[in-house]
């Protein structure tokens, strides 16, 4: 696969929850790339949680943030990139993403409901109607997101070892086409 891939880094891209960060370290262990995550790069230059980013600063700051991080690490090569969910709404940021080979994890909304219900850590979701945003920011991003290379679509009992092996599998397909 690393020869397949001749270097090219992986953008993982998807909603929030949908296991970007989960999948992709499991990515870049079977093929032998670094994983990074741009969430966790923004939390350790801003030196506050992604929380404390959205109240003290705002989402305009943040999406700055998530730009410039995204900008840099595509200046490296065999690269997993699990990106934050709104990382596709900044057309500027498709020019870095189209560096690499875009996977959109697709996983129905219900799912990832039940996966974060127990956790505070997404601003967006902190939210009298959880349910409500989450089916308003898809509608807002299924478009970006329908531009990757490659539509994950995810069950409810796909392991992230499974949803990994299914990528790696599909890879060839899409370089071919490339
Ligand atoms: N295939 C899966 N089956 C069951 N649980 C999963 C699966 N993939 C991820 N999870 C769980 O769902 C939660 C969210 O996963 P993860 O943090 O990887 O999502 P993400 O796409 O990176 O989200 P964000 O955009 O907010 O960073 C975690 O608790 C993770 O353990
Ligand atoms: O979907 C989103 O807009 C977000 C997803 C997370 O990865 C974080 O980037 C942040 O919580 C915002
Ligand atoms: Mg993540």
């Amino acid at each position: 696969m690393t020869n397949l891939l001749k270097g090219v880094n992986l953008y993982l891209i998807g909603m929030m929850g949908v296991g970007k960060t989960t999948v992709g370290k499991l990515l870049a262990q079977e093929i032998g790339y670094r994983f990074v995550d741009t969430d966790e790069i923004i939390v350790k230059a801003a030196g506050k949680s992604i929380n404390e980013i959205f109240t003290e600063n705002g989402e305009a700051d943040f999406r700055q943030l998530e730009s410039d991080v995204l900008a840099q690490v595509c200046a490296y090569t065999k690269l997993i990139v699990a990106t934050g969910g709104g990382i596709v709404m900044q057309q500027q940021n498709w020019g870095y993403l189209h560096h690499g080979l875009v996977v959109w994890l697709d996983v129905p909304i219900q799912i990832i409901l039940e996966r974060l219900a127990e956790d505070n850590t997404r601003p967006l979701l902190q939210n009298a109607d959880p349910h409500g945003k989450l089916s308003l920011l898809l509608e807002q991003r299924q478009h970006k997101y329908s531009q990757a290379d490659l539509h994950i679509t995810i069950t409810a009992d796909e392991t992230p070892e499974e949803i990994a092996t299914r990528i790696l599998t599909t890879i060839p397909s899409i370089l071919k086409k490339q």
